[in-house]
């Protein structure tokens, strides 16, 4: 049993849209947005996906909380059924944070192979969790999103050392650092060299929610990463869709 985020009361967030952020932007992609987080980012986009009614800031067994408004659960056959049911060659698995789900992830992509074998297959994580080792054996790749100090959670939390050392080990991961200012960018740097993440697999991305924000923060974050030699990520799907569930 896998519980997912919903678009409206009942509706599973299961939707075929092109792939806004990272090295995938642009591939038309199916995504399965899954509920529930252990983090807590004042900025989340998706906070209906965790912060249910009270307050659950900071939560460290997030699977401990009963099912709430915006969830619903769906069998790991029924998934994979409406995954393959969708054109996209690719799966995108987000949140909330998808690997807290891992065990339940890896059977529901056993049901899918079955029936639609060799899908592309990505992972959206906050790099705090370690992959169930049966759904890794799965995956094709990972957008790995390490949360810094203006997401507002405590770093004991949210910057794992073994975690961040494995993710830069790791050729499948792909770095995807939120940033809003230039001291964000300044606290990536000091990232990038305390756990030796390869430029090649690291990307700066710009906070918003909107077009004209990203737009914005877009100027300077650009300019810097050409002077860097570090890659950018836009957020396409605000630009196309703006920040609506289920594009
Ligand atoms: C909603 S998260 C779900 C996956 C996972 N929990 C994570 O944080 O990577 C998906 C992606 O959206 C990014 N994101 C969330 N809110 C954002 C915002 N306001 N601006 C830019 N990126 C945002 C996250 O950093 C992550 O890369
Ligand atoms: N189109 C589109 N691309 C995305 N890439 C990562 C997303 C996410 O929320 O994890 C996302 C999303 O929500 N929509
Ligand atoms: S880790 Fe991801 S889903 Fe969780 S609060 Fe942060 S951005 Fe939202
Ligand atoms: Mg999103």
């Amino acid at each position: 049993m896998l519980t997912l985020a919903t678009t409206t009361p009942g509706q599973p967030e299961i939707f075929a849209s092109l792939q806004g952020e990272g090295p995938s932007m642009g591939r038309p992609s199916t995504f399965v947005r899954l509920s529930r987080c252990n983090l807590a980012c004042q900025w989340c986009d998706t906070a209906y996906t965790w912060r249910f009614t009270g307050d659950n800031r900071f939560h460290r067994d997030a699977l401990a909380f009963e099912r709430r408004e915006n969830q619903v659960t769906m069998e790991e056959a029924e998934l994979a059924q409406a995954v393959a049911d969708l054109v996209p060659d690719r799966l995108v698995i987000t949140g909330g944070e998808p690997l807290l789900q891992g065990a339940a992830l890896a059977r529901m992509l056993a049901a899918l192979d079955a029936i639609r074998p060799g899908m592309h297959v990505e992972v959206e994580t906050n790099s705090t969790v370690a992959p169930h080792p049966a759904l890794d054996a799965r995956i094709d790749q990972y957008n790995v999103s390490p949360k810094l100090a203006h997401s507002g959670n405590p770093a004991d939390l949210a910057l794992l050392p073994d975690r961040l050392s494995a993710w830069a080990a790791e050729p499948r991961a792909f770095f995807k650092f939120v940033v809003a200012t230039r001291a964000d960018v300044d606290e990536v740097m000091a990232l990038q060299q305390t756990y030796a993440i390869p430029g090649a697999r690291l990307f700066l991305m710009p906070e918003g929610r909107s077009s004209d924000v990203i737009r914005e923060r877009s100027g300077w974050l650009a300019d810097f990463c050409s002077q860097h030699g570090l890659r950018f990520t836009d957020r396409l799907h605000i630009h196309l869709w703006g920040d609506t569930r289920g594009t």
